[in-house]
């Protein structure tokens, strides 16, 4: 297991801090960019904004995703011009990084003052009343890794972030997501188009098999993706607040299929029963369609979370 002390996350931000100017040396505010999402940092003011690519900050790991840029951006959010650091793109374990090469990113954060992170995510919905596009507000996650021996916190517990056994049963806060869900209405946002549930995090990179996706949908997940609990799960130890929002990019395969053997049987007339169950094979999943979701959805999104700052910004929660 690659070992991450306590020294490598301040080497981190004193790197980052000694490049950057004085206005940013201290941000109030995460954002971590999902698959496709990372068009928010088109519309934060340009003229301030100041880039890293993550091969160049010390302990960052390479981002490989397509639609993942990998670079870590510091500018001014929302009216209120909040201070916010920006992660244009994520890491997935699938990558072959571990959790705490994941998340080492949210701990520099930390260290530069953030109070607050906003966690967004591409996310495959497993509910027949979803539709694709919808946004969800996480109000809770089931980590199927961290369930059985892959949680980002496993490793020598580092005091100076955060508890030995930290509670994560109010990860995602009530106050907060109501402000996400006003934020939404006030951007415009039909009720129809955004709800609120519970996020599965698989390690991927494969997409679900039927009855996987079945399976977690009867567990009381709502929807599916391949990150975003490590992040949450280290964020709320240092005592950073949290919003999640998913994007539901596409339609994870729920039916059973087919059943071959019947239909062998009704060709040969040894039955005349019918198989009912609908035929799924054109819906598979796949990383375009996630793109492409996030494209014509992305709009609406960054207006909820600019609108979602500037709100945070006005309150004390
Ligand atoms: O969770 P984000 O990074 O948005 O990406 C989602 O989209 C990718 C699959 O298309 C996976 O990486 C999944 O986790
Ligand atoms: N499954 C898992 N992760 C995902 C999906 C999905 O269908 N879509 C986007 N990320």
């Amino acid at each position: 297991m690659t070992v991450i002390t306590e020294e490598t996350y301040k080497y981190s931000a004193e790197f980052l801090i000694s490049k950057l100017p004085q206005e940013f040396q201290q941000v109030d505010l995460g954002v971590i960019c999902g698959s496709g999402l990372g068009g928010l940092v088109d519309t934060i003011d340009q003229s301030t904004k100041v880039e890293f690519l993550y091969k160049d900050i010390p302990g960052f790991v390479a981002s490989t995703v397509v639609g993942h840029a990998g670079k870590l951006v510091f500018g001014h959010l929302g009216e209120f011009r909040t201070p916010t650091v920006f992660m244009v793109g994520r890491f997935h374990c699938y990558e072959g990084h571990t959790m705490l090469q994941c998340t080492l990113p949210v701990r520099v954060m930390a260290l530069m003052g953030i109070k607050s992170l906003i966690v967004t995510n591409a996310c495959g919905g497993l509910k027949s009343e979803h539709k694709v596009g919808d946004l969800m507000i996480i109000n809770d996650h089931l980590s199927l890794p961290g369930m059985v021996g892959n949680n980002a916190l496993i490793g020598a517990n580092i005091e100076f972030f955060g508890p030995r056994f930290p509670a994560v049963s109010d990860a995602y806060t009530y106050a907060l997501r109501k402000l996400a869900f006003k934020a939404a209405f006030e951007v415009g946002i039909s009720p129809n188009d955004i709800r609120e549930g519970v996020y599965a995090m698989v390690t991927g990179p494969s997409f679900e098999t039927r009855v996987e996706a079945r399976y977690l949908a009867t567990i009381g997940a709502d929807v599916v993706g391949m990150s975003t609990v490590p992040e949450v799960v280290v964020a709320r130890h240092a005592g950073i607040k949290v919003l999640g929002i998913s994007l539901i990019t596409n339609d994870v395969v729920r039916a059973r299929g087919k059943d071959a053997k019947l239909e062998v049987m009704r060709e040969l007339g040894l039955t005349d029963k019918i198989d009912t169950e609908e035929d799924t094979e054109k819906t598979f999943a796949n990383h375009a369609e996630v793109l492409e979701t996030s494209a014509m959805r992305s709009n609406d999104m960054q207006r909820m979370v600019i609108r979602y700052a500037d709100l945070l910004a006005a309150t004390l929660i």
